[in-house]
């Protein structure tokens, strides 16, 4: 009984600390391991790293939307030999010229800690997903990329004492969750393979934060929206259509009602709120999953405020009753006051300038000329 009440005590002990910070005291996959925290001495938003201190990153999922941006941003502030993306697809030319590629699958865990320790990688960054749409189309394999591939990159992220970044999604919430605004903490009970795997992915990441001392950092991001990038099959794709439309065609339509908001970004914020959490000090971090926003807005206000600039825009509405269910269950707006508060998160686009750098940036003439430059 005495060894009972011993390990009572212990597990009530790291059960109750606020940030474990401990050893591990059983090893995650075969193999022991002490849990090692990446320094983060950096002070936030004037963050410089020197040669011998700046992070060795590694991309999943890197050749959606979101990695090929966020590589360049990361190479211009480590290093390009520091920022390795990795995907299962191949790359196209200028991404595979750009900088260090690498193919992995994260469904094959030993392919995954090869890279990691070939490469000494010491930040690792879990992009590879299934999105909402794509997800409900394929839950055998939304569940095997989402959650499978999730559990291989903690284990890896917890042995090699990684600091681990995964993104999480209004998505992650549901038609019970409040909608306007949505909170950091409220109840979660999504109905999508997609948000569920997210909740799951934000669940197990604190509780190896807590229970391995696992620098988990996590960020739940609106629709992103981006210019020189497509994005992979989710709900919000349609605030991205809608620009490429405009300009090609002058007519749009758009597969959700016109009165469906949802919480949205442009992909600079995004990518810059990525990297803003990633350097921040540990002690500024008083919770491991944090919502951040930048703009909410509908299909309606949001063709309103093209037609600014395109006054001939015609849009149309035909609705894809699956992605408007998973619409009508996600967040309208987006409560992102711990973001501010505790490291200073802070966007920069709203709709207007969102409308503005998107016509700007695929205009016709712009994009003659960088084919013409290519
Ligand atoms: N784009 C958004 O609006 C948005 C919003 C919220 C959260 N997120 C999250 O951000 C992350 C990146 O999003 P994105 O828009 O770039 O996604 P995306 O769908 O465009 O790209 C995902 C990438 O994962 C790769 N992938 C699929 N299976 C894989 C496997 N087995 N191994 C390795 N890679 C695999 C795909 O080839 C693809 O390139 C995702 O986790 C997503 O959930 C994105
Ligand atoms: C919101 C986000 O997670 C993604 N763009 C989707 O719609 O699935």
């Amino acid at each position: 009984m005495p060894v009972v009440r011993t390990l009572t005590r212990t597990v009530k002990r790291v059960l109750q600390s606020p940030v474990c910070g401990c050893q591990a005291v059983t090893s995650v996959r075969f193999i022991g391991f002490s849990p090692r925290q990446v320094t983060s001495d950096a002070s936030f938003h004037s963050v410089s790293f020197s040669e011998a201190d700046h992070p060795r990153v590694l991309i999943t999922g890197g050749l959606g939307q979101l990695g090929v941006g966020l590589a360049k941003l990361l190479r211009k502030r480590y290093g390009n030999n520091n920022v390795i993306l990795s995907d299962i697809r191949k790359p196209p030319d200028h991404v595979f010229h750009s900088g260090p590629f690498i193919y992995s699958d994260i469904l094959d865990y030993k392919n995954l800690r090869e890279i990691v320790v070939n490469n000494r990688i010491t930040w690792l960054i879990h992009y590879s997903a299934l999105l909402s749409a794509v997800g409900e189309a394929n839950v055998p394999l939304a569940r095997a990329v989402n959650i499978t591939g999730l559990h291989n990159i903690l284990d890896i992220a917890a042995e090699h004492g990684l600091r681990l970044f995964v993104p999480s999604t209004i998505g992650a919430f549901g038609p019970t969750s409040p909608r306007n605004p949505t909170p950091d903490l409220c109840i979660q009970r999504p109905r999508t393979i997609y948000g569920v795997s997210k909740v799951h992915a934000e669940l197990m990441g604190e509780y190896y934060h807590y229970r391995y001392g696992l620098d988990f950092r996590c960020l739940r991001y609106p629709g992103i929206i981006s210019a020189d990038s497509q994005p992979g099959g989710g709900t919000t794709d349609y605030a991205v259509q809608i620009f490429h439309d405009a300009i090609k065609s002058g007519r749009f339509v758009c597969n959700l009602k016109p009165d469906t908001r949802l919480p949205m970004m442009y992909i600079d914020d995004c990518l810059r709120a990525t990297v803003e959490v990633l350097e921040a000090p540990a002690e500024s971090l008083t919770m491991r999953t944090y919502n951040i926003n930048a703009m909410s807005f509908n299909p309606e206000e949001l063709a309103q405020e093209v037609r600014k600039h395109l006054p001939e825009l015609e849009v149309a509405y035909d609705v894809d009753a699956v992605r408007q269910a998973i619409a009508d269950s996600w967040p309208m707006n987006f409560d992102d006051s711990n973001a501010r508060k505790d490291w200073g998160w802070k966007h920069e686009y709203d709709l207007p300038e969102l409308v503005t750098t998107m016509l700007g940036y695929l205009s016709p003439q712009r994009l003659d000329a960088q084919a013409q430059a290519s």
